[in-house]
């Protein structure tokens, strides 16, 4: 079976005297058994990348999770040391990605970090430790060593009737997992929301404007897909908009906005 190539971000981890560039296997295992596309993982080297380059050989570009958070000078914040851990090669690698990708018209999946680092390409801002604000559930994953726990799915998020989402998960709630503790502040314009918790918390955007699927969410699809029927169908969404991406290049029948560049 042939199957289109989609790029992932990768972290930078330093690791037994060498500086790794990585990404969990959920997302590996996701892209693979439920959207059907081959992942190809994208060191993070920043600007060392021709980015357009790599932009005409996939069809697909997937963000993952990370313990790190983005570089608060990106949005106009403050960095300290509570904040981090930080991850300045990933930063440099995943917004200029973000921006090429939706300029291209490349599928783009943005999960967690995903979604904070898309807000911030596009010129939003992010809040952090969101349990402290009042009124706010607690979105960061239970103490545990178990990761089945940590990951396990707890609370609820309502799908927006206007938009992409609705035609993926039907109208209603979905009930999603959550590990995180930064979460969009300032929504940058050119997202719409696609789902929110009940505390307010932004769950999921798209772009507005964008030529091809180009969504984020704050949950973790990846790591129930083989087995959460909602978190399956974000993959399976993805991989018909990247399946849709590599038949256009071929027949050479994308837009012309999308071959630009
Ligand atoms: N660090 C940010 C991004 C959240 C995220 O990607 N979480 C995945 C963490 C994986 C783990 O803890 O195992 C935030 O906290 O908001």
């Amino acid at each position: 079976m042939h199957h289109p190539l989609v790029a992932v971000s990768t972290d930078a981890k330093d690791f037994e005297n060498y500086t790794w560039h990585a990404a969990p296997q959920q997302y590996l295992d996701a892209a693979l058994s439920v959207a059907g596309v081959l992942p190809v993982l994208v060191p993070a080297l920043g600007e060392k990348i021709d980015l357009d380059s790599l932009l005409a050989s996939v069809d697909g570009v997937m963000l993952t999770g990370s313990k790190s958070n983005v570089y608060p000078a990106l949005y106009g914040g403050e960095a300290s040391a509570e904040n981090g851990p930080y991850d300045h090669a990933r930063d440099a690698t995943t917004l200029p990605l973000i921006r090429k990708a939706i300029e291209r018209g490349v599928p783009l999946l943005a999960i967690c970090r995903g979604i904070q680092e898309l807000n911030v390409a596009l010129g939003g801002t992010l809040a952090t430790e969101i349990q402290e604000r009042e009124g706010s559930l607690d979105h960061r994953a239970p103490q545990s060593d178990v990761q089945d726990e940590r990951f396990a799915i707890r609370h609820p998020v309502r799908v927006s009737p206007a938009g992409c989402f609705a035609s993926i998960f039907g109208p209603g709630d979905i009930q999603v997992n959550s590990v995180h503790r930064q979460g969009i502040g300032e929504r940058a314009p050119r997202l719409q929301v696609e789902a929110a918790a009940s505390d307010g918390t932004i769950e999921a955007v798209s772009v507005k404007d964008a030529a091809a699927f180009a969504v984020g969410v704050q949950w973790h699809p990846e790591y129930w897909a083989a087995s959460d029927e909602n978190s399956a169908r974000i993959f399976r969404a993805f991989g018909d908009a990247v399946r849709a991406h590599a038949a256009a290049r071929s027949s050479g029948g994308l837009p012309a906005r999308t071959a630009a560049g």
